[in-house]
C-alpha cells in the first residue's frame, strides 16, 4: 500500500454523503500502489475505490479525473469517477483532494502470457487513439525535462558507479528529440500491476492515470514494453496487438531502442527518488530501483530492433 492519510469512518461518511453513492458499510486501505492513498469502500449502493491525492496539482487532478470518464464513455474498461450534484468530481477529505470511482473487477497478473500482451497493446492504441480528441491535456509531468531534473538532483546521492551510468545515460537522453513524433495523452504508467483481469480473461480494468499526460504514443508503448515482455515472444505479441489498432510510422520505429531506454530511465528515478528521499505514512511501498537499472544496462548493450 500506500496509505499515507488515515481517513476515519464519521469523516468518511459526512464526505460521501454529496455523492449518493449510498450508506458507507465499510472501508479498508489497499495495499498496492506508490503514490496516492487507496481504499476500498464498501457502501449500500456497491463497491468503491476511494483515492487521496497526496502530491497532484488540483489543476491537474480535473483532467486526471475528466480523462478517465472519457475513456470509459469511449468503452475502455477505466474507473468512472462519481459527479456530486454541481458535477465536481473531487472535494477535499482529511485535507486532501479525494475522488469516488467506480471499483473494476479483476485482478492483476505478475506473469502475462502472450495473449494478454497482445490484448494490452491493443488497449493501449486504444486508449491513444481515444484520448486524442479530449481538450486541455497538460503535457506529461514525468517527461523528458523531469527526468533530467530530477536525475541530477540524485546525481550526488548516489554511489560512483551508478552515478557514472546515470550521468552517461542523462547525456544521451538529452541529445534524444521525441517531439516530432506522434503524439497525444499517454497513460506513461501502465505496468502490469495497473491492469485488471477478468476470470474469463477478457481485461477487466485499467487503472492509475495519474501520471498522464502529452507525450510521444510511442514512449508510453516503451513503457509497457519494459514492464510486460520479459522476451521477445511478449515483445512481439504487444506489439503486433498494438500496431493492430495504431501502425507505427517509420520515425516510431527508429526512435526506439532510445525510447525504451528512456522509459527505463524513467522508472530508475522515479524508484530511486522514493527510495532515497522516502515520504511518510502508515504504510508505504517502496519499489526496487535496480530492476530497472538492471533493464537499462542490458539495453544500452543490445539495442532491440522494433519487431514486426
Ligand atoms: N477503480 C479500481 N478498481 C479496482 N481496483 C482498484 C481501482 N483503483 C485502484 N485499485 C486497486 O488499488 C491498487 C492501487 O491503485 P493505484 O491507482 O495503482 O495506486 P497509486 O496511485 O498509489 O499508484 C491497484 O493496484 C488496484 O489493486
Ligand atoms: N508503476 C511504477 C510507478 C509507481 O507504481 P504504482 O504502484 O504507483 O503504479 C513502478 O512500478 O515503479
Amino acid at each position: 500500500m500506500s496509505v499515507y492519510t488515515t481517513v476515519g469512518r464519521a469523516e468518511l461518511a459526512a464526505w460521501l454523503r454529496p455523492l449518493a453513492a449510498g450508506e458507507l458499510i465499510d472501508h479498508a486501505g489497499i495495499a498496492a500502489g506508490m503514490q496516492n492513498s487507496n481504499y476500498f469502500v464498501t457502501t449500500s449502493g456497491g463497491r468503491f475505490v476511494l483515492t487521496l491525492f497526496e502530491a497532484i496539482d488540483p489543476a491537474a487532478l480535473d483532467f486526471y479525473l475528466r480523462l478517465q470518464a472519457h475513456l470509459a464513455d469511449a468503452g475502455l474498461p477505466c474507473p468512472r469517477p462519481l459527479a456530486d450534484a454541481q458535477g465536481r468530481l473531487w472535494r477535499t477529505l482529511c485535507g486532501k483532494p479525494a475522488a469516488l470511482l467506480s471499483c473494476l473487477p479483476g485482478r492483476a497478473v505478475e506473469l502475462p502470457d502472450a495473449g494478454q500482451c497482445r490484448r494490452v497493446g491493443a488497449a493501449l492504441a486504444r486508449l491513444h487513439l481515444a484520448a486524442a480528441d479530449l481538450a486541455g491535456a497538460p503535457a506529461n509531468p514525468c517527461g523528458a525535462a523531469w527526468c533530467q531534473a530530477l536525475g541530477d538532483s540524485l546525481l550526488p546521492l548516489l554511489p560512483a558507479a551508478d552515478a557514472a551510468l546515470l550521468a552517461d545515460e542523462l547525456e544521451f537522453q538529452s541529445r534524444q528529440d521525441r517531439s516530432a513524433l506522434p503524439q497525444g495523452v499517454i497513460h506513461a504508467d501502465l505496468f502490469r500491476d495497473n491492469v485488471l483481469w477478468r476470470d474469463d480473461g477478457e481485461l477487466g480494468g485499467l487503472l492509475d492515470f495519474y501520471f498522464a499526460g502529452v507525450d510521444a504514443w510511442l514512449f508510453d508503448l516503451a513503457v509497457v514494453a519494459n514492464d510486460w515482455c520479459g522476451d521477445a515472444g511478449r515483445l512481439a505479441a504487444l506489439i503486433d496487438g498494438y500496431t493492430g489498432v495504431r501502425p507505427l510510422t517509420a520515425a516510431e520505429r527508429l526512435a526506439w531502442p532510445a525510447l525504451r531506454r528512456a522509459a527505463a530511465l524513467r522508472f530508475w528515478l522515479l524508484r530511486l527518488d522514493a527510495k532515497l528521499r522516502p515520504r511518510a505514512g502508515e504504510v508505504v511501498t517502496i519499489k526496487n530501483p535496480d530492476d530497472f537499472k538492471a533493464l537499462l544496462l542490458r539495453l544500452r548493450l543490445a539495442a532491440d530492433a522494433l519487431p514486426g
